[in-house]
């Protein structure tokens, strides 16, 4: 904890008062948290594409601008990511070693997307219609600091079956972390002019053209392998797990499989055996078990 921390506020992308810690540095303040880990720091990349580009800073702490609402909700929720990791499962920060995390808005000119590029969280703006500056969502912040935790841990490659575990740790995670069971993926960000749609829906993939069984499992070459269509498969696995055993059990099984089981090159089969096995060691082989079993038996997994 740095002297220099103050709490800053500002309005965030959906019209909320936020709070948050900033840094005073030269006179003015920046979003830099130094009280989580290494520190969170929030970047603008001005519409342009080079990274981090520059701390996003205010002369008063109030972040009130228009201009700042996409770096004062990525900052608020990535505190919030930092802590759900820290509060839950004492991990400081992706590489648990308290790694900085670092996030870029404004990234490129009406960007429908937001990504982890192997270093730093980046989100663009998005076009108005189809997205909304996408850092406004905690379940994207989620979903996309957790592809950092993946990395470091099980590292699951980025295609085919390994890929589309990785993509469902990252919304499956992205979910917990947003902590309001509705199973959607950027339901607060996605097309504001039509309310309660979203991106990719765990409860029922088919809904956003995603798989939720194994024998409908899709085979391209595009998007790695299909990754993010495939993980409709078992982001329905975790669904039907989460309604069995429950949102907290659900939590410490993912997690234990996440950091202790699965691997680079980790099919589905395998995930079934590492969730199998983290429910073993956490809860023995009763209800909890034989749910996650279910689970996987429903969507074709064995
Ligand atoms: C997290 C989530 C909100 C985000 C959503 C997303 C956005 N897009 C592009 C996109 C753009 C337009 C539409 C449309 O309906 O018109 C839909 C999707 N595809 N996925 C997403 O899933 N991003 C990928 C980005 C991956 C980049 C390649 N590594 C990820 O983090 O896995
Ligand atoms: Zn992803």
């Amino acid at each position: 904890n740095a002297a220099s921390d103050a709490t800053g506020s500002g309005t965030g992308v959906l019209g909320k008062k936020l709070t948050f810690n900033t840094t005073l540095n030269n006179g003015a303040y920046v979003l830099v948290d130094q009280s989580r880990g290494g520190g969170v720091e929030t970047y603008s990349a001005n519409n342009g594409s080079s990274l981090p580009g520059d701390l996003v800073s205010d002369a008063d702490n109030s972040f009130t601008d228009k201009g700042q609402a996409a770096a004062v909700s990525a900052h608020y929720n990535i505190e919030k990511v930092y802590d759900y990791y820290k509060n839950n499962f004492n991990r400081n920060s992706y590489d648990n070693k308290g790694a900085t995390l670092k996030s870029t808005v404004h990234y490129g000119n009406d960007y429908n997307n937001a990504f982890w590029n192997g270093q730093q969280m980046v989100y663009g703006d998005g076009d108005g219609r189809t997205f909304i500056p996408l850092s406004g969502s905690l379940d994207v912040t989620g979903h996309e600091l957790t592809h950092a935790v993946t990395e470091y841990t099980a590292g699951l490659q980025y295609r085919s079956q390994p890929g589309a575990l990785n993509e469902s740790m990252s919304d499956v995670f992205g979910n917990f972390i947003e902590g309001n069971h509705d199973y959607l993926v950027g339901e607060d960000v996605y097309t504001p002019n039509t309310p309660g749609d979203a991106l990719r829906s765990m409860s029922d993939p088919t809904k956003y053209g995603q798989p939720d069984n194994m024998s409908d499992y899709v085979h391209t070459g595009q998007d790695n392998g299909g990754v993010h269509t495939n993980s409709g498969i078992p982001n329905k696995a975790a669904y039907l797990t989460i309604e069995s055993v429950g949102w907290d059990k659900a939590q410490k099984i993912y997690y234990r499989a996440l950091t202790t089981y699965l691997s680079p090159r980790s099919q589905f089969s395998d995930a079934r055996a590492a969730l199998l096995q983290a429910t073993s060691d956490l809860y023995g082989q009763g209800a909890e078990y034989n749910a996650v079993a279910s689970a996987w038996d429903q969507v074709g997994v064995k």
